[in-house]
């Protein structure tokens, strides 16, 4: 398993850290086995696995169910977890108790947390004190979607492209060990890239972010049916899922399943009832 050492020891020499989320055993278990970096329970879970429109009705629980999951699937792979909404706003103690909570319950290696506002910065500072590894995550934060007006495109003009560099700069100052930059500009993004010594981990934020992420299902392209602007697909499952099942429909309704090698038989007849 990679440790947040070797994320840092990556971004010095340049190598690409992968990223892939996983919401469950099955997803996890082929992201190991593919040979990721590292996976992430993101909240997305909440739009792509429990058709919410937003990360907004995910709940702690949630993640803990879906986290403990995935470290069954994955037990070998730097995981990551997500705080879901508003589990870390109210008060600095009362996040640091949601974190505990996550964090011992799913046996992740790290929390990520969206925002730079100062209490988002202390609780960084609080959660690295404690022991557990933050991560931060600007630009599109999705658990903003209703502040933000909608999942678009962060720091395009000349005012909000220096306060996520100097966002980006206070989240690393805190003691935050790797960041996700979403949905950014990407000469902005290696802007900050270059101006912080943590790796950043990038979604929409060009290639040279010092790693990627994107959702598993979006990468098969498996459940979704408009894929962001950001996403490459490398498989059509929603395709071939589609075809399976239909094929499974008319080999029952045709009789051609199940055949006999499909089928249990007894050893002899006289061992049924009259
Ligand atoms: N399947 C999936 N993939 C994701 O990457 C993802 C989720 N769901 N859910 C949680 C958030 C929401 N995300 C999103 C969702 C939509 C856009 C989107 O439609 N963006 C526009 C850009 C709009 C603009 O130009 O400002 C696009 O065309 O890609 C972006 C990020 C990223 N996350
Ligand atoms: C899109 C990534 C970065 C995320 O936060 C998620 O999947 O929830
Ligand atoms: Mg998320």
């Amino acid at each position: 398993m990679l440790t947040i050492l070797d994320l840092k020891k990556m971004k010095q020499n340049h190598e690409k850290i992968t990223m892939v989320t996983a919401y469950d055993y099955p997803s996890a278990k082929q992201a190991e086995q593919a040979g990721i970096d590292t996976i992430l329970v993101g909240d997305s879970l909440g739009m792509v696995v429990l058709g919410y429109d937003s990360t907004v009705q995910v709940t702690v629980e949630d993640m803990i169910h879906h986290g403990k999951a995935v470290k069954r699937g994955a037990p070998n792979t730097f995981a990551v977890v997500d705080m879901p909404f508003m589990s870390y706003h109210i008060s600095t103690e009362d996040s640091l108790r949601q974190a505990a909570k996550i964090f011992q319950e799913t046996n992740a290696q790290s929390l990520k947390i969206e925002g730079a506002s100062a209490g988002i910065i202390e609780f960084i500072q609080r959660l690295t004190e404690a022991g557990i590894p933050a991560i931060g995550h600007l630009g599109l934060t999705p658990q903003s979607v209703n502040v933000l007006g909608g999942f678009k495109v962060q720091g395009k003009d000349k005012a909000a492209a220096a306060k996520l560099l100097h966002d980006a700069k206070k989240v690393a100052a805190s003691g935050a060990v790797a960041l996700v930059l979403e949905c950014v500009p990407k000469e902005l993004a290696d802007i900050i890239t270059a101006s912080i010594d943590i790796p950043t981990i990038g979604i929409g934020a060009g290639s040279k972010c010092d790693g990627q992420v994107l959702v598993y299902h979006d990468i098969l392209k498996y459940g979704v049916d408009r894929l962001p602007r950001f996403v490459k697909p490398y498989s059509d499952v929603n395709q071939i899922g589609l075809e399976a099942i239909k094929g499974y429909i008319s080999d029952v309704k045709t009789q051609n399943f199940p055949s006999d090698e499909h089928s249990f038989f007894i050893k002899s007849k006289d061992l049924l009832p009259e």
